[in-house]
């Protein structure tokens, strides 16, 4: 069934769904404040990069169910559906700033004239269904008018660069609310989307608001917990790679999410952990694990700089570090909380420069630098290397994984690979003739700590392989 949708926000989340859902044959109109980007998108002109979404835009703008406006009253005025897709960044103390969803509210308040139904898309703290209820309410009586609407929690699990794929197959399709007709109109529009099995899970608005925090703060935990492990791993003189699969065959724990490295980034995990927390402390409840799962990720960001450091005995002033990956993660030019970001801060900080290949990020990673002698950014991976002492690997993407290490040996001044994703064999960079410096695997940490302190009975970390933990060091060094 074809249905009229509005749709506020034309960021990764809106511009995705708003795309997905004229896919499949609905007449979507996209609403931002963003005037620029608005005439981009009516020029076919995407604001960031993601797989495959500028030729589903293109393709159902041409065929007239794809449409941009920065006028709310014009798009509201034939739909039936209404999509909040808008940012909810963090706030100075860590809480989710929800002014852009209740501006939107108070704009669908505004100029609403007949029922719809509003679906929450944006991830927002538990109760935010309710106060978006009352926002749009209070505008709509400001007006002397009455209409009825009713309003859905539908948080979204998109993941940046498969957020097409996941968009058009995705795992769960989560509805909470409390109205039947809310709840069926729904089923209706995500019929396309609900394929081979049931997608769709009913439940209370406010379980569905605590759903989306949940997920990300499970997923975060699962990689602050792999990071400590590497953090010990490189401790006792174990590989966290290792460690990794071997875990990872049980299908209890699983292989996904699972792998140590220079800390999560991105627009979610981050802000959404801390956002959790604070809405706790709010109801007086302390989240230890949350409060954890942060403070080892702040650190991790910090790991390759660590390292890198300690490669030069901390006299960085005067040294070139290039950097393989600026992105947050790979297949995006999201520059939020990357990792890169913490590490050139530190480099810089010490007198270092930094030359830098991202295969999209490159404009980003300028804008949100600034102009600096500081920071070249590079068009190639090899062209990084020119001048540089040492190479960094930062991010994932594909274009990483096989390099010519002899050719990178050539080009370094002091040929060492920081690899900040674990994406090498320590033995076959080492045999081409470059110092390796992994996440955990092993051999990072150049003195091991011995501890002189009388250990516990029965202590599992008083020996290594069988030797006592004194004869340990001399081993690892
Ligand atoms: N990025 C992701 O991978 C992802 C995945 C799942 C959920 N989410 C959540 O979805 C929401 C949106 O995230 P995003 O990454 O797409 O955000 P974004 O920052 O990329 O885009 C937000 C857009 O909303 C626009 N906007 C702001 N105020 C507006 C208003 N009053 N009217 C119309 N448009 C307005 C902005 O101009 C911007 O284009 C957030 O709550 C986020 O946590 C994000
Ligand atoms: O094993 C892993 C997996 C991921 N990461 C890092 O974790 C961050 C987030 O990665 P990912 O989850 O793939 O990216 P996002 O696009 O931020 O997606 C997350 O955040 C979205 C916004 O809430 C949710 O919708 C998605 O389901 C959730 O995966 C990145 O910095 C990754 O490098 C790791 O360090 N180790």
């Amino acid at each position: 069934m074809t249905m009229k949708i509005a749709l506020y926000g034309t960021g990764y989340v809106g511009l995705v769904t708003g795309a997905c859902l004229a896919e499949v044959g609905n007449e979507v109109t996209c609403i931002d404040v963003d005037v620029d980007r608005i005439a981009g998108l009516k020029l076919g002109r995407m604001p960031f990069h993601e797989p495959g979404l500028a030729e589903l835009v293109v393709r159902n703008q041409a065929a007239g169910k794809l449409d941009f406006t920065t006028h709310a009253a014009s798009a509201l005025a034939p739909a039936t559906v209404i999509f909040i897709a808008v940012g909810t960044p963090p706030a100075a103390d860590g809480s989710a700033d929800l002014s852009q969803v209740l501006a939107v509210a108070r704009s669908i308040g505004k100029y609403l004239t007949h029922r719809a139904v509003v679906v929450i898309k944006s991830t927002v703290p538990v109760g935010t269904a309710d106060r978006v209820q009352v926002e749009i309410a209070r505008a709509i009586t400001a007006r002397g008018a009455m209409v009825l609407f009713d309003v859905v929690a539908n948080p979204e699990f998109l993941k940046e660069g498969e957020a097409v794929e996941d968009c058009l197959r995705p795992e769960r399709i989560l509805l909470g609310s409390q109205s039947r007709r809310a709840i069926s109109v729904l089923r209706a529009l995500y019929t396309p989307f609900n394929r081979n099995h049931e997608r769709v899970l009913e439940m209370d608005t406010r379980s569905a608001e605590l759903t989306k925090y949940a997920g990300n703060a499970m997923l975060a935990t699962k990689i602050s917990l792999m990071n400590e492990m590497a953090n010990i791993a490189e401790r006792v003189g174990a590989d966290i790679e290792q460690v990794r699969r071997g875990i990872g065959a049980d299908p209890r724990i699983g292989h996904h999410f699972i792998y140590a490295g220079a800390g999560y980034g991105g627009s979610c995990f981050p802000k959404d952990v801390q956002a959790l927390a604070r809405a706790a402390l709010a109801q007086g409840y302390e989240p230890r694990i949350l409060a954890a799962v942060e403070a080892v990720n702040s650190a991790q960001k910090n790991k390759l700089f660590e390292l890198v450091a300690r490669h030069f005995h901390g006299r960085l002033a005067g040294r070139t570090v290039a950097l393989w990956g600026l992105s947050f993660k790979p297949d995006t030019d999201d520059m939020r909380e990357a990792p890169s970001l913490a590490l050139m801060q530190s480099l810089w900080d010490e007198g270092a420069c930094v030359r830098a290949y991202d295969p999209q990020a490159g404009s980003q990673a300028r804008e949100c630098c600034g102009e600096r002698a500081d920071l070249v950014i590079c068009e190639s991976p090899y062209q990084a290397l020119d001048g540089a002492d040492v190479l960094v690997v930062v991010t994932e993407w594909k274009l990483f994984r096989s390099p010519d290490f002899a050719r990178i040996r050539l080009a370094l001044k002091e040929p060492a690979i920081f690899d900040g994703r674990n994406l090498y064999e320590p033995a076959e960079v080492e045999a081409a003739g470059l110092a390796y410096y992994g996440i955990g695997r092993g051999r990072s940490l150049l003195v091991l700590p011995v501890s002189t302190a009388p250990l516990p009975a029965a202590n599992v970390y008083a020996t290594y392989a069988g030797r006592p933990a004194s004869t340990v060091a001399a081993t690892m060094v």
